[in-house]
Order: C-alpha cells, then sequence, then structure tokens
C-alpha cells in the first residue's frame, strides 16, 4: 500500500480485526489498525442501540456487543459520567445523551443530496445501516484531510457513505463502490448521478472480495478502506485481499 494510503473502518469490524489480521502486519496495517480505532470512538458515541442489535446479528461478537450496549444504554441515561478509572485522572467526562446527539445532528454539515437520500432511504428495509450524518462528516473531513483520491467502500447500501465520499474527491479522483446488492445499488447509483459525481465512482454490483481481486491482478494504486460490514467470513475473505494489496505495495 502506498504512502498516501489510509484505511478506515466502521466500528463493528473492530472486534473481528484482532482476530484476522496477521500478527506481523506491515506497517501500513499498524495504521490502518490504529485509524479504525479513532473511528470506533466516534462511531460508538452516535450509534443508536437498534444498529448494535444488527451488528450483533451479523457478526455474533456477543461480548464485545454486550459491552458496547451496555455503554450505549450507559449513554443514554448518564449526562455525566466520573471515570474512575486512574488512567483518565478521575475527570468528568461527557457521555452523548439524547440532547447532545440532536445538538450533534443540527450541526453537522449534510449537503442537501446526502439530506434527500437519508431521507429516501429512512423508508427502506436496513435503513439502520446507513451511516448517520456525523459519521459520513467524519469519513468526508478525513478523506480531505489525507488529501485521498483513490478510494475503497466495501458495503454500499444506498450510497450514503459513498455519496459523502465521491462529494469530496477531486476531479481526478475515483472510489471503488462494491455492493452486493442490486436494489440498494440502484438507489445509490441515482444519488450519484442526481449530484453529477457518476463519474468518478465505479461500482462494482457482486462480493467485494470479487472486486478487491480484480483490484489486486490489476494493480490498482493507493486506496482507503472505509466501510466494512459483511458476515465473517466475508471479513476474512475481503481482508485478505486488502493484505495481499498491502503485501504488494498497491
Ligand atoms: C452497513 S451497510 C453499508 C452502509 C453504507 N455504507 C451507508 O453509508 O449507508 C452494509 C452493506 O454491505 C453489503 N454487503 C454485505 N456483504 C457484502 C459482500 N460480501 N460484498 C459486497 N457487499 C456486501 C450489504 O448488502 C449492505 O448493503
Amino acid at each position: 500500500m502506498g504512502s498516501s494510503s489510509l484505511g478506515l473502518h466502521h466500528w463493528s469490524v473492530l472486534a473481528s480485526q484482532r482476530v484476522i489480521l496477521p500478527q506481523n502486519s506491515p506497517k501500513p496495517l499498524q495504521k490502518f489498525h490504529s485509524l479504525s480505532i479513532t473511528v470506533t470512538v466516534a462511531s460508538i458515541a452516535t450509534s443508536r442501540a437498534s444498529s448494535v442489535r444488527c451488528h450483533r446479528g451479523c457478526f455474533g461478537f456477543t461480548a464485545f456487543n454486550r459491552k458496547l450496549r451496555k455503554s450505549v444504554r450507559g449513554c443514554a441515561t448518564n449526562p455525566f459520567v466520573v471515570a474512575n478509572d486512574e488512567k483518565y485522572g478521575n475527570k468528568q467526562v461527557i457521555s452523548i445523551t439524547p440532547q447532545v446527539y440532536d445538538y450533534i445532528l443540527a450541526n453537522v454539515r449534510e449537503p442537501e443530496v446526502l439530506r434527500q437520500l437519508r431521507e429516501e432511504t429512512a423508508s427502506m428495509r436496513g435503513s439502520q445501516m446507513q451511516v448517520s450524518p456525523d459519521q459520513a462528516q467524519l469519513l468526508a473531513m478525513l478523506v480531505q484531510i489525507h488529501g485521498a483520491e483513490k478510494c475503497i467502500e466495501v458495503g454500499v447500501y444506498t450510497g450514503y457513505s459513498s455519496l459523502a465520499t465521491a462529494l469530496v474527491l477531486p476531479e481526478s479522483g475515483s472510489l471503488v463502490a462494491c455492493e452486493r446488492d442490486g436494489r440498494s445499488l440502484e438507489v445509490a447509483k441515482k444519488y450519484y448521478d442526481k449530484a453529477n459525481v457518476s463519474h468518478k465512482v465505479h461500482v462494482k454490483y457482486g462480493l467485494a472480495a470479487d472486486a478487491l481481486r480484480s483490484l489486486i491482478l490489476s494493480g490498482e494504486a493507493s486506496m482507503i478502506l472505509h466501510l466494512l460490514m459483511l458476515t465473517r467470513e466475508c471479513i476474512r475473505n475481503t481482508l485478505n485481499c486488502y493484505y495481499n494489496l498491502s503485501r504488494l505495495g498497491v
């Protein structure tokens, strides 16, 4: 993986990374791992209990999710939490309450086209899977800070996070968008068109691992892997491909 590569994961994959990543991961993957934690922290803060349930079903990381559910429940009821752990110097920390989250949502910078996509998706099956506006803003910001030109999204659904990414990519940039569900992909494509970013998005309909394998074969250059929401087996296959990409130095 080249020097301009950046790896991010959605929080729910964090537990699996420990199991799947090779022990002697090359440096880029170590960077990838620590960056995921950044996103994880941000995402845990804004995840809803319903999505926690969904992820539990998908991945079966019961202990991890039990902990997470507990923290989400705690966040919803206690505006302030005193962290007794010495590590935090017994400081008072603000947790996310519905009111704080309302404030975040009211102040997030969400382009009009993303708002429309979010509203259209709200009535669709699986809408709880969609990333939230604040998560998308964080992703878009990281793409911009990093000056990324080539990105991959594994798991597009109706396209919210991929559209947020495509909107901030430069005109010369490209996003490989992998999704196995044709119906949600149709919605995504409609919004890429609407936002005039279709030329930046290379849609790969089918299993992500296949798309990644073909990227390896074609020797595609540096990229961002920024969302991975698959079954455990798919994660294993996909990460193997990703690991091969980094070993090849692409
Ligand atoms: C959590 S959703 C993605 C949310 C999306 N990034 C958004 O912003 O709305 C996960 C998506 O991954 C897709 N998916 C699951 N396994 C897959 C695989 N093996 N290959 C490609 N897509 C997959 C599902 O169909 C689903 O649409």
